[in-house]
């Protein structure tokens, strides 16, 4: 006997998910309802459209980026320096501190919003609509904000000043989110701000510290400290949340967030001593540039 429409659907849907189970803990099956499983194959299949996208944008790029080697004669990459992974041992004081501002400023952000439903939800009593809601402002706010800030920061150069402000500003947040019952509409916006910022200062600044044939080998590193950073401190945040509660979560976040802070008046003042370029104005990098070119 055939199946109405719907029951065929669920069935097929039932079908694929009992493949994926195998896979993956999906919980009881049984109990996701028909709108939950389709739901669910739409957050598949649009993760793996945007795999696939990625992928042909990578493929175009290489494509374009042999072309333009070939048009304009030139090697790029090839520097004729010698990359190893020994490379790390040479890194700078600043490039560390870059690092340990990185890790210290993302652990208080990433992990945060993780767990920033059940907080929104319980501290003040928000649905888990609106939770979800305030909880994506950050990246909402980032998307059309980065660009700005990137302009911004590529036009006055300062990163460290800017760095400095957008920690401070996160910190402000946190501190709102901590110890007052004010709207957190207010502070979530203020951390939107400030998270979009730092990543326009903080990550370039990697360029301005290490020779062009490392920079791969630095990103890579600064990357792989930071989600270390990221895996080991999700947990304890949430033995954190478990044990103590979300006041000391907080104060936890803050905690971090101040550790940046330290790092970033200690990167100030190890470049202002080196008298290095991570905090020169766009005029100052424009005029070495140009000096370099005579
Ligand atoms: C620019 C910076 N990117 C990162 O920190 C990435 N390593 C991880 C991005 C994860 C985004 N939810 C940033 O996002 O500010």
């Amino acid at each position: 006997m055939g199946h109405a429409p719907e029951e065929e659907s669920r069935v097929s849907l039932r079908r694929i998910f009992c493949c994926y189970s195998k896979l993956l803990p999906l919980g009881n099956l049984q109990s996701l309802s028909f709108k939950n499983l389709s739901l669910s194959l739409s957050f598949f299949i649009v993760g793996g459209i945007t795999c696939i996208l990625s992928l042909i944008c990578a493929l175009v790029l290489a494509y374009l980026d042999q072309r333009a080697e070939r048009i304009l004669h030139k090697a790029q990459g090839k520097t004729g320096e010698v990359i190893k992974v020994t490379d790390v041992k040479d890194f700078s004081l600043p490039l560390w501190l870059i690092f340990i501002i990185c890790v210290c400023y993302y652990v208080a952000v990433f992990p945060f919003i993780g767990l920033g439903k059940v907080f929104f939800t319980e501290k003040f009593g928000f649905s888990s609509q609106a939770a979800s809601a305030i909880n994506s402002i950050v990246y909402v706010i980032s998307a059309p904000m980065s660009p700005i800030f990137g302009i911004l920061v590529d036009k006055t150069g300062k990163n460290i000043i800017w760095v400095l402000c957008a920690v401070v500003t996160t910190l402000a947040a946190h501190i709102m989110l901590a110890f007052t019952l004010w709207n957190p509409w207010i502070a979530m916006c203020l951390l939107g701000l400030s998270y979009s910022l730092l990543a326009c200062a903080l990550w370039p600044m990697v360029a301005f510290v290490v020779p062009e044939h490392q920079l791969g080998t630095a990103y890579g590193f600064m990357q792989s400290i930071q989600n270390l950073g990221l895996a080991i401190i999700s947990i304890i945040a949430g033995m954190i949340l478990d044990t103590r509660g979300y006041l000391f979560l907080e104060v936890f976040f803050i905690a971090c967030v101040s550790l940046s802070l330290l790092s970033v008046v200690l990167l100030y003042v190890v470049n202002r001593a080196r008298r290095g370029n991570l905090n020169y104005s766009a005029r100052q990098r424009e005029e070495i540039k140009l000096s370099h070119a005579e």
